[in-house]
Parts: C-alpha cells; structure tokens; sequence
C-alpha cells in the first residue's frame, strides 16, 4: 500500500508527523526524497507536491493520499473519497479585491479578471453565482496581481489574513474552507490495509484533545471522585497493595482538565497524575 505525502511546503513536516505519531514511523533509506519505507513492510511512502497528489492516487501511483482539500477539489480526479479530515493545514480560499476598489459583492465582478492558482475552483465558484469574468492562472504571488493591473480580483488561499492586509486586500466572498485530508480511490476506500491506516491516523487525532489521570484516592471518597471523573465508560479502579488507598485512571477532555483537578482536589483524591496520550483506538 502506498501512501503519497507532500515532499515539501507547509504539508510536508505535520503529514510526516502524524505518520510518525500513528506508528508508521518512516524508515530511511538512500533515496528519502522520493519513498519511504515504514515500519509496516506493507505500506511505503511516496513523495509528491500537494498539488499532484489526488492525481497520483487517481492514477494508481499511490493508494491514498494527504494534502489539502482545496488540491483535491482543483484536481481533474473525480473517484476520490475522502476518508478523513486530518485537522491540519486550515485555510479558506476566498475572493478578494483591492480595498480602495468600488467592488463590493461577487456581482461587481461582472465582466472582470480574476487570477489565481486555482482556476478550475474559481471557474466553477463564478458558474455558480453565474457571473462572467476573464480568470487568469498564475503560479504565485496572486496578491500582487489587482496591484500591477493583471487583474480586479483574486481568489487565494488566506489563513491568518496577514497576507491579504499586507497588500490591501479586502475578502469579497468565501469560497471553499480547506483542511488537509486523507483520501483514498473508490477502489481502495474499502482495502484492509488502507483501513487500518486510516484506523490509526484516527486515533491520534482522538488522542490529541484528551489526557490520561491517574490518582489515589480514599476509599470512602471513591463515590465522590466518580462523580468528579466524565471518563469514558467510567474510571478504572484498581487496589493499592497494603493501602487503604484505591488508584483511580480516567480520560478526560484536555480543556476539563484544570477545573476537574481542583474538583478531584476538593473530594480528597491526592498525588494527581496528568499524562498525555499517543493514541486512542476505539
Ligand atoms: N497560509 C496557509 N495556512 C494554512 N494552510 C495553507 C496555507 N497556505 C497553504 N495551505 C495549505 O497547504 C497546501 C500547500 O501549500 P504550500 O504553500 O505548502 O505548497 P505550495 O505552495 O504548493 O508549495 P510549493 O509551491 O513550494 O511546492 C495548500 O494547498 C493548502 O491546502
Ligand atoms: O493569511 P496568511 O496567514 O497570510 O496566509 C496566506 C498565504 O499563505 C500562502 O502562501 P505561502 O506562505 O504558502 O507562500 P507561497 O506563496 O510561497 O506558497 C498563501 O498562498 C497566501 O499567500
Ligand atoms: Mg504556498
């Protein structure tokens, strides 16, 4: 099974981590820049810009992929599932156009030009609002295009905004919100191996907003630290040898954490352990 990640660029480093963290952790070897093998001899990495990677899982090169929506959606490939967000790599596409300009709505764009390095997202965002413009395909800087007369408007990738306030731009519409994904072929969606992949890049992400408690408490006050605990399916409860003490493990959401230890503090539970978790497989 082979999995194709982005070889350079912001994707690059988190798609590598994520593999990492769910336990396909890359083995190197002489020619890294182009596949990787992992732990699990049945699956290896192929390097790839984000931009051609749905066509490579469309194409068979690959069997899934990981980059961006918005790559996905600019692709020609049209069997592609989607298998998960991966929760990475968040950013909007939308349409922006010079702040001292009179355009105000996707209307004022009528008969205008419009660049971007996604003209097939763009071309179909303008059929749908059926407004008719000249769109331009420029492979960078888009925002300087309205400034140096290539065009009224642009459609572009904004996350922060820093960069549209940078060059006096003001977003006119959105048009796609876009995370990184894990993708797959209609072919392979439902492949043993591809599920398992996508099994444990899961189970990090359902990992990362919990955290792992572990205390001692009372026995009497066992009632109360149960109360205390939302834990999934309850809190573990074991024995401490030659005690009167009981050890108590739960998970909880990582933004209770704070408030559920002064709680757990006040119904006598003490020696308060807070541990992350690599993964959590349900
Ligand atoms: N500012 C941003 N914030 C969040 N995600 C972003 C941002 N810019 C891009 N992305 C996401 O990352 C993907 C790849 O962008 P990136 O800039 O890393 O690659 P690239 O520009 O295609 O790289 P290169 O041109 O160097 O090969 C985009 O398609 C989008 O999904
Ligand atoms: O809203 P912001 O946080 O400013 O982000 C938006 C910018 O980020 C991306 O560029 P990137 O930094 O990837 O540079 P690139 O043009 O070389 O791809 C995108 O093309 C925008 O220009
Ligand atoms: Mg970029």
């Amino acid at each position: 099974m082979r999995i194709a990640v982005p070889n350079k660029g912001r994707l690059h480093e988190p798609s590598e981590e994520l593999l990492e963290r769910a336990g396909l952790h890359l083995v190197d070897g002489a020619d890294r820049q182009l596949h990787a093998d992992t732990v699990d001899p049945d699956v290896t990495v192929l390097y790839a810009r984000a931009a051609d990677i749905p066509e490579y899982v469309a194409d068979g090169a690959a069997d899934v992929g990981i980059t961006g929506l918005d790559q996905v959606r600019e692709s020609d490939a049209d069997d592609l599932v989607e298998l998960r967000d991966l929760d990475f790599g968040r950013c909007r596409l939308v349409l922006a156009a010079p702040e001292d300009s009179h355009i105000e709505t996707v209307y004022d764009f009528e008969g205008g030009r419009i660049a971007t390095e996604f003209p097939k997202i763009t071309r179909r965002y303008f059929d749908t609002v059926d407004v008719d413009v000249d769109v331009t395909e420029v492979s960078g800087a888009t925002e300087l295009t309205p400034h140096v007369d290539i065009a009224d408007g642009i459609v572009d990738i904004t996350s922060t905004g820093t960069t549209l306030r940078m060059n006096r731009l003001a977003v006119v519409d959105d048009v796609l919100e876009s995370s990184v994904r894990l993708f797959a072929r209609e072919d392979t969606a439902d492949d043993e191996k591809v599920k398992q992949v996508n099994t444990a890049l899961g189970s990090v992400l359902a990992a990362e907003d919990k955290r792992y408690l572990m205390m001692n408490a009372p026995e009497d006050a066992l009632d109360d630290v149960k109360e205390v605990l939302p834990g999934m399916g309850g809190p573990t409860v074991m024995d401490i040898a030659g005690s009167d003490q009981l050890a108590v493990h739960a998970v909880v959401e990582e933004r209770a954490v704070f408030e559920t230890i002064s709680s757990l503090k006040d119904v006598g539970a003490n020696d308060i352990l807070v541990t992350e978790i690599e993964r959590l497989v349900k």
